[in-house]
């Protein structure tokens, strides 16, 4: 199987239900940050977060998304990880696609650490026998001990991201998504989820990263295309890094 990517003409546009605007009527108003917001002849106001988006990506495909704040880059990743359904156009997907934006939404407080491994290898796709497989890889990089017997409510925000991480990294996808670099723990468990990152990186087929960091997009990806109030432009290896205040 190849692993690709193909997107023609994606559109994402977000209703407003609880906001109408007279001056907006049947205008298009652009703001110097975010999306752009229209409203129809009823005065029905949306956000179009992208705005027919076409690319294809493929195996060997290290891809950088800069952009200003709120240029569609979050919204991008979640189409790609298919959680928005583009509102127009097409995505095409063949891989495995391991996502690591948001990664400590969905775990259960009352859960343990054991119990919430389980509960987001089955999210992430992973039969119970895969998952079984997996745990105690996950415990032991996590390094919460004794915690992984206990609810995940008595955990410290940095012993949550612990374990999040430890689980979104263990799995083998050939389509990675990060919004961002992860920073996760403390000086001694950053170290080693570094090198975790890198090795992922390194062996998953294509890496679609979002970032603001110039110095990043360029140590990380071979290809950086720019998010410009929705509309995606490929940014050639000769241009300089253009912040949204300077285009
Ligand atoms: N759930 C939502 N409902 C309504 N509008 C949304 C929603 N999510 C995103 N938007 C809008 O879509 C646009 C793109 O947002 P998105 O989060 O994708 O930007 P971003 O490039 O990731 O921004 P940042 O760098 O600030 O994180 C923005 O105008 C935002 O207001």
């Amino acid at each position: 199987m190849t692993v690709s990517i193909k997107a023609k003409n994606i559109v994402v546009e977000f209703p407003i239900y609880d906001s109408s605007h007279q001056s907006l009527k049947k205008n298009i108003l652009r703001a110097a940050t975010g999306g752009m917001i229209s409203a129809d002849s009823g005065g029905h106001v949306k956000i179009r977060a992208l705005d027919n988006v076409s690319f294809e990506f493929k195996e060997g495909d290290r891809v950088g998304i800069q952009g200003h704040n709120g240029a569609g880059k979050s919204t991008l990743l979640r189409v790609l990880s298919g959680c928005y359904e583009p509102t127009e156009g097409t995505l095409l997907t063949q891989g495995r696609i391991a996502s690591l934006l948001d990664i400590s939404v969905g775990f259960d407080g009352e859960w343990t650490g054991y119990e919430n491994i389980f509960l987001r290898g089955l999210l992430m796709g992973l039969t119970p026998k895969q998952i079984r497989a997996k745990m105690e890889e996950i415990a032991d990089f996590s390094e919460l001990g004794e915690y992984m017997n206990m609810p995940l409510r008595t955990y410290s925000s940095g012993m949550v991201m612990r374990l999040a991480f430890s689980i979104s990294t263990n799995v083998d996808a050939d389509i990675l998504l990060m919004d961002e670099w992860l920073g996760v723990g403390d000086a001694s468990f950053m170290e080693k989820a570094e090198k975790r990152l890198n090795d992922i990186v390194n062996k998953t087929p294509i890496l679609v990263l979002a970032s603001h960091s110039k110095d990043l997009l360029q140590k990380v990806c071979s290809k950086q295309f720019r998010l410009n109030h929705g509309k995606l432009e490929e940014v050639s290896h000769s241009q300089d890094y253009v912040t949204h205040e300077a285009s």
